[in-house]
């Protein structure tokens, strides 16, 4: 590989001996992984290559992009070493959690893994563009406790003071390890590109400190290998929050300490992991965790988002619950205009925040009537709807490609349908007789 100027000095001069081995790896074949969704019902012929040792969810190897696997959310493409991230954080069920730069929604899906479906999860993206990415991955993966902002870590940090259980800040980096997969990272580094992206590094977790909240833990990530926006930022957070500890990581074989000499000497930076390209098969990481502990916090009074639903609108929803669906969903209902939206319970009320996705949209309010919502019939298991219809290989095909499915037998009644292709939603669409009418997005659909 032809390395950037700079670059390659900087690492013999850090490495040593070990350097040749180091750059030798970026002209070796790039490391591809996937995680299944343990939201999702997966075949085995995805369980059945080699696991990512130190993942709950992970496996070496490829899933297209157009397969059901990925269009049904049963899996998330993310290569290996960024897989160490999300365990690390392990979010617990039932906790509030942040993921404050979160497109396009690798380590967000991987946290939702672990909550499953309970707590609150906000996913923040500050660029538009890729909040709308994330809202995609989040929506196919079939979450339904997210919401996603679209905002600056200052604004959001003045809506949620000392509220997270955990919060992530897998940070915008210089991006070296991206190198091998992605010719343009090579194209944006300069020598300086480092110690700039610390800045910025040093600005997010200021605000992320804010959101945290006594007890509660910060898991800070990046994909380069450079000290100033890794051992540095954590020296620099050490010395800047004294009620932040750094937190014993398990590493797994293959996985490096975090170099204390490379930023001020602190031992405790040893407990940093650093997964390199010449040592494990990834792309590389950096990874810490840290705990707040301050001895008293004011506690900051919170007001929880109250509904905003007509009598009428609440006994719309309550038809479509009753009619299509085998349980209850708990949460706010809220409308956002004709849209209705289930928000977690402890989501609170909020003032001016972008944001992207409101929760799990529930459906569209239509004259008399609420139109079940794509997102909706992705997110149930096939036991928690009444109406079902499994499509076919080849009736897949036809559907995402936006067209409509005949069937060969017609069905008895007419009306909404969750569709499943092997055993998991693809959202509603309404079959009437042996018309399967095309209700799939169409942003998403495939020609
Ligand atoms: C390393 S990427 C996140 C990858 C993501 N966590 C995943 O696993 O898919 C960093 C993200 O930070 C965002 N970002 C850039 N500048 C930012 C800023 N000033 N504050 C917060 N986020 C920022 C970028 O748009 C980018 O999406």
């Amino acid at each position: 590989m032809q390395f950037p100027k700079g670059f390659e000095e900087k690492y013999r001069q850090l490495l040593g001996e070990e350097a040749g081995v180091f750059f030798d790896s970026f002209d070796e074949k790039i490391e591809k992984g996937y995680r299944v969704n343990p939201m999702k019902i997966a075949s085995d012929k995805l369980i059945c290559n080699e696991k990512i040792p130190y993942t709950s969810f992970g496996y070496f190897g490829v899933i297209s992009g157009k397969s059901i696997e990925h269009t049904t959310g049963v899996v998330y493409s993310q290569e290996p070493s960024a897989q160490f991230v999300a365990e690390v954080a392990s979010p617990k069920p039932n906790e509030k959690v942040l993921d404050l730069c979160a497109a396009p929604g690798g380590k967000t899906t991987h946290l939702a893994s672990f909550l499953q479906n309970t707590g609150l999860l906000v996913s923040n993206e500050i660029m538009p563009k890729r909040a709308k990415i994330l809202v995609e991955n989040i929506e196919r993966f079939g979450v339904r406790n997210c919401v996603v902002t679209n905002e600056t870590p200052k604004r959001l940090a003045k809506q949620f003071p000392q509220f997270f259980d955990r919060i992530l800040v897998d940070a915008p980096c210089s991006g070296e390890g991206m190198f091998r997969k992605d010719f343009a990272a090579t194209q944006y580094w300069r020598e300086d590109y480092p110690q700039e992206c610390a800045r910025l590094q040093r600005e997010i977790l200021h605000e992320a400190m804010k959101m945290l909240k006594n007890g509660g833990e910060l898991i800070y990530s990046t994909c380069t290998f450079s000290p100033e926006e890794n051992e540095e930022t954590i020296a620099w957070l050490l010395h800047e929050y004294p009620e932040l500890t750094l937190l014993p990581i398990k590493k797994y074989e293959g996985m490096s300490s975090g170099v204390p000499e490379w930023a001020n000497g602190n031992e405790e930076l040893t407990k940093c992991v650093r997964l390199f390209p010449h040592k494990m098969r990834g792309e590389g990481h950096f990874v810490a965790k840290l705990r707040k502990e301050v001895s008293e916090e004011k506690s900051k009074k919170q007001k929880f988002l109250k509904t905003n639903l007509t009598r009428e609108q609440v006994s719309l929803w309550r038809g479509v619950e009753q009619d299509l669906l085998n349980k209850k969903l708990t949460g706010t209902l809220y409308t956002f205009g004709s849209e209705l939206y289930l928000v977690p319970s402890e989501f609170l009320e909020i003032d001016k925040l972008k944001i992207a996705r409101l929760g799990l949209h529930l459906g569209t309010f239509k004259k008399n009537r609420l139109e079940p919502s794509f997102a909706l019939g992705v997110a149930l298991s096939k036991e928690e709807t009444k109406r079902h219809l499994e499509l076919s290989e080849e009736q897949f095909l036809t559907y995402v490609s936006g067209n409509t499915v005949l069937l060969d037998e017609p069905i008895h009644s007419s009306g909404f349908y969750q569709i499943l292709v092997l055993g998991n939603g693809l959202g509603f669409a309404k079959v009437v007789r042996n018309v399967v009418k095309n209700f799939y997005p169409k942003g998403l659909r495939v020609y």
